[in-house]
């Protein structure tokens, strides 16, 4: 089985690679290899690659730039998708894409299955959405949808809040956005999953388990960053903020959870509290530091 991932210093894509099961013979393409904004590369690199399954781990997430670059947003999570849907077409491969909770519009209060309705607020999430679009045309596909992740490699929600709660003596963290906070290595073994369930086809939701308000997770990383030792013990004010008083370029989703249901219980995947999947990542941010690790 000839697995090519895209994307290999992303989050998602590193832990792809660190997790690959036995038996798949792995092939990954950077933006050196593959830069998805030409697209007229695309078709002749699948071509040459012949995998049996394509894994697009790559995506245009910076969600307050794309508001000043929808262009280039649009044609990295939409046109080019566009293209790598084609291009699996020709060679009858399996497509495995990864979108995001920021589809929908967050006005429902209980958690989104796949069938709901999207409407997406921002620049990011209507290009993501396009990129969907795209691939609901191939016949073999699976679309995970997934929300808030995070690593230890890679820029991060965990990796500002560290920088910040070792700079500052307060911040201040909204408290009216609610999802599922996502460790990236978690989310690798169920796209490992799906990808190698042929029967599998259509839209799904993978988040780790429990929800969360950003501040919630903050607080959680300050709890947990402190007892590691990788937070001073000093004192330090976390304030409950609303969306309001901190202004940012894009609209995000008051409430994203996700309901995966839908994945999980076939596919029979252990989904680990984000609480407990966070004391993983800051156990490997922490093991990371001691032994130099730079970035
Ligand atoms: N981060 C998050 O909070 C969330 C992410 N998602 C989705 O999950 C997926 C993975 O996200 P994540 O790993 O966090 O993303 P990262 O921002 O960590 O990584 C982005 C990846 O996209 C690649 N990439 C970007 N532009 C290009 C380009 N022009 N040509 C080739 N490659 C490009 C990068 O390539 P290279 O490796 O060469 O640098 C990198 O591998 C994406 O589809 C994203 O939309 C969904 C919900 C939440
Ligand atoms: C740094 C900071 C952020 N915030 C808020 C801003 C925002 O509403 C929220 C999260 O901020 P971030 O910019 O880190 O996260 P953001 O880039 O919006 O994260 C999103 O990324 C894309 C790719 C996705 O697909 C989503 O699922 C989601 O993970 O926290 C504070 O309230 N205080 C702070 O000090
Ligand atoms: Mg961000």
């Amino acid at each position: 089985m000839k697995v090519l991932i895209l994307g290999k210093n992303g989050q998602l894509a590193q832990a792809l690679i660190a997790t690959a099961p036995e038996g798949v013979t792995v092939s990954v393409s950077d933006r050196h290899v593959l830069d998805l904004g030409v697209l007229e590369r695309i078709q002749p690199h699948i071509i040459e690659c012949q995998p049996d399954i394509v894994i697009n781990a790559t995506a245009y997430t910076a969600v307050d730039k794309a508001e000043d670059e929808p262009k280039l947003a649009h044609r990295i999570n939409a046109e080019a998708v566009n293209n790598l849907v084609e291009a699996c077409k020709k060679v009858n491969a399996r497509l495995v894409h990864v979108s995001t909770d920021f589809v929908f519009d967050g006005s429902q209060n209980t958690p989104y299955r796949p069938t709901d309705r999207v409407a997406p607020l921002s620049v990011y999430g209507a290009s993501k959405l396009a990129g969907e679009d795209a691939v609901r045309k191939l016949e073999n596909f699976a679309i995970i949808r997934t929300a808030w992740v995070y690593s230890a490699t890679g820029q991060n929600f965990v990796k500002t809040m560290l920088r910040l709660m070792n700079e500052r003596e307060e911040l201040g963290v909204v408290y009216d956005q609610v999802g599922g906070p996502t460790f990236a290595d978690n989310l690798a073994m169920a796209v490992w999953k799906a990808a190698l369930t042929p029967s599998l086809n259509g839209t799904f939701h993978y988040t780790d388990a429990g929800v969360a308000s950003w501040y919630d997770f903050a607080y959680e990383i300050h709890r947990q960053g402190v007892v590691k030792g990788l937070i001073p013990n000093n004192p330090f004010v976390l304030k409950p903020i609303l969306s309001g008083q901190f202004k940012t370029k894009a609209v995000r989703p008051h409430y994203s959870v996700l309901d995966c249901s839908d994945l999980i219980e076939p596919l029979n995947i252990r989904r680990p509290h984000w609480t407990a999947a966070l004391a993983d990542c800051l156990d490997l941010i922490k093991s990371r530091f001691s032994s130099g690790a730079q970035e």
